[in-house]
Parts: C-alpha cells; structure tokens; sequence
C-alpha cells in the first residue's frame, strides 16, 4: 500500500515537501511512532533566505549530464543542503525472492518482478504533484536493458540507499529514496560529501566531508567498496551505470592502489599500544609518540587520498583522542576530537558543536582519567 510520509493530514502544503512511500506496516509504523516526527528540515540561521538550497547550483559537466557544485565555500561538516525524497521505496533486493530454487525460469521472473516494480513506481508517480512528476521524468536513465522500463530505470539510477531507515522485521530490505537535486550529484572515488537520513525530517542531509571550494564540484560515491582497486571500482560503476570513471583517483591509480591496499591492511588503530603504554608495558626507549604514530600516518593518508568518508578514517580519530586524552595531551585531544565530530556529523547528522563545548568535553575526560588538573 503505497502512503505519503510525513501524513498528509492539513490541507496546507509542507514547505518541506512530501514523500510517496511503498514499504513494509511496520517500518512506517517505527517511523511514525518516533517521539517528535515529524520535524521540519535543518535549515541555516537568518538572513539565509531560512533554506540551505542557495549553498548548491546544479549545471552541465564536462561528462555531458548534469552535476551540482558549491556556491559558497565549505568547511568540513558544513551541512549543504537537506531534502526530502521524491520517493522512498523497498529496494530491489526485495526482488531476492526470484531465486529459482523452485525450478522456475529465473529470467521470466525478474522480468516479471521488474514489470511489477514499474507498475508500483507509476502508482506512487500518479500521487505526485505535477511539477513533482516532470522533474522525476527529468532525472537521469543509464538503464539500457529491454526489461527495466523508464521509471525503473530512473529509479536504478538515482536511488541512495537508507541503511539507518531499517525494519527490526525485516532486516535484509533496504529502503531507497531518489532525490531532486541530491541524485543529480555525480560520483568520485575520493568525494568531497558524505550524507546522512534524518529520521525525525525525513529528508536527507549532505555534508562536507573537506574544505570545499566555492564552484568546487560536489561528489559522492556510489562503489560500496570504496578502498578496491581501480579495476574493481571500474567494473562495478560501468557495470551498473555504464560509464568508465576517470576522477582523479582512478586516472592516477598506481599510487592510488597502493595507498588503498595500505589503508585497508591497517584500518584497525593499534589499540594494543594505548594499553601497553598505560600499564608501562611498552618497549624500552620509546616515547608517547609510538602510541599514536601508525594513527597519525593513516589519518595523513586518507586525507591525501580524499577518502574521510571511510571507517578507518573516523575510527584512527577516535582512537587518537581516546590516546591524547589517557596521555594527558589536552592540545591534542581537542583537535582529534573537533576533526572526529566534523566527521561523525557527516555519517550521523547533529548539530555542530563549538570549541568551549569540545574543550570541555576533554578536560571532563582528563579530570576522570586523572590526567588534568
Ligand atoms: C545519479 S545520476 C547523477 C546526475 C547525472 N549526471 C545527471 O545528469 O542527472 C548518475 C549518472 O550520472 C553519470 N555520472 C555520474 N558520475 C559520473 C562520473 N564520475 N563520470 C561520468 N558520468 C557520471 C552517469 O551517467 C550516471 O549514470
């Protein structure tokens, strides 16, 4: 059954926006039942026109579609836009049930399956405002097989998945959502914005995931793999999307390659070495600088590699500042955890907090740890 979140219950139009839905009972249920839902999206202070639309444009790019790029500068964690979806729907791994295990042609179904999926998105198409319906018709299509009709196909293009909008019922479905002007953003190998789904507005939120540039192109990254090697990334993009990725990684990816096979065989911080220091364990001659050492390259590394979207990133600063704090470095500390929260805020959405307010976090953990005054 198809409905319309956040509920359609005033005759006024949400500002917001609103988003026609096909999902499971109980996952609209978990979503309604959610204290305070829902809220409207973050919006930035006064004198802002109160939208955070005006910090993207959206305009032709050397690849021939269209790309958003960014009208003022950035800083990392900065929120850039927020939006509702057109649509969120079950993903297409719902189609898992063609599975053919009963003897049955397994290319007949997922044709079958994939005719049905059309069918629904033109059901959920139909409840849309007009305006609405032309700029989802207007999206990109790189679907060129005969089976997946227009809509799919947009849709296949374009849909983020939602991995936090999860049903405790059903925890192999994903739930997808195609946005208007955040799925007109272009992929990289090292991108420069990470995002989050709010599940209070409903809406999606893109942050910076580094120093942006004002007219800077705003990427994200469609490889679920993203330390693969080049061949693998290009495979898994031309094979979905049909294009041949040349972002600045993969064109330079000798040095690209090795320091992705590097980050990988030491995404885990050395956390061994923080215990050893505090029991006095380490090996002889070595100062606190061995502590952290191994962290400090990494999180250099994947700086230089553009890749602050990745775990290793945000757990190498997390673990930095746990060692800064037990080693009683209040400096230091500050800093990991001031670049850990720009970068969580990317992953998990929140507000920004200021320097007083990370400063006293630190010297809260220092007094208990016993290393502050
Ligand atoms: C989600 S859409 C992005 C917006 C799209 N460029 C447009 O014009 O609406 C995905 C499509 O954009 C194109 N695309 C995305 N990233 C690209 C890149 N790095 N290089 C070339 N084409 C890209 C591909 O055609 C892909 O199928």
């Amino acid at each position: 059954m198809p409905i319309t979140l956040p509920p359609n219950n005033s005759h006024s139009p949400d500002p917001d926006g609103r988003t026609q839905c096909l999902m499971y009972p109980s996952t609209e249920d978990q979503i309604l039942s959610r204290r305070n839902f829902p809220q409207p999206i973050q919006r930035l202070g006064k004198g802002n026109n109160g939208v955070v639309h005006h910090r993207v444009g959206i305009s032709g790019f050397p690849n021939g579609g269209l790309g958003v790029f960014a009208t003022v500068d950035l800083k990392k964690g900065d929120l850039i836009f927020s939006e509702r979806a057109f649509f969120v729907v079950l993903s297409t791994v719902s189609l898992g049930e063609v599975s053919g295990e009963d003897g049955g042609d397994v290319d007949n179904d997922w044709r079958e399956a994939k005719k049905q999926r059309e069918k629904e998105l033109g059901v959920l198409l139909d409840r849309m405002s007009k305006e609405e319906r032309e700029a989802y018709l207007a999206l990109a299509n790189s679907q060129d097989d005969e089976d997946t009709g227009p809509l799919l196909g947009i849709w296949q293009t374009n849909a983020f998945g939602i991995p936090n909008l999860k049903d405790s019922q059903h925890e192999d479905v994903t739930n997808c959502g195609v946005f208007k002007d955040g799925s007109r953003m272009n992929t990289s190998c090292s991108p420069n914005v990470g995002w989050s789904f709010n599940l209070l507005t409903f809406a999606i939120e893109f942050r910076a995931a580094r120093k942006i540039k004002q007219g800077e192109e705003l990427t994200t990254r469609y490889n679920r793999h993203p330390l693969a090697n080049q061949t693998e990334r290009r495979e898994a993009l031309a094979s979905h999307y049909g294009f041949t990725c040349e972002c600045h990684s993969c064109t330079r990816w000798p040095s690209s390659d090795l320091a992705r096979t590097f980050i990988q065989e030491n995404a885990v911080p050395k956390r061994g070495r923080l215990a050893d220091w505090l029991m006095n364990k380490e090996p002889k001659g070595v100062s606190q600088g061995w502590v952290v050492e191994e962290s400090i390259k990494m999180v250099t590394l994947i700086e230089r590699e553009g890749l602050e979207t990745t775990v290793p990133y945000i757990e190498h600063l997390g673990f930095l500042f746990e060692a800064y704090c037990a080693m009683g470095d209040e400096k230091e500390a500050v800093n990991c955890l001031r670049k850990h929260e720009n970068i969580r805020r990317v992953h998990f959405g929140g507000k920004k907090k200021s320097v007083r307010e990370l400063s006293n976090v630190v010297k809260a953990r220092l007094k208990y740890s016993g290393s502050g005054q």
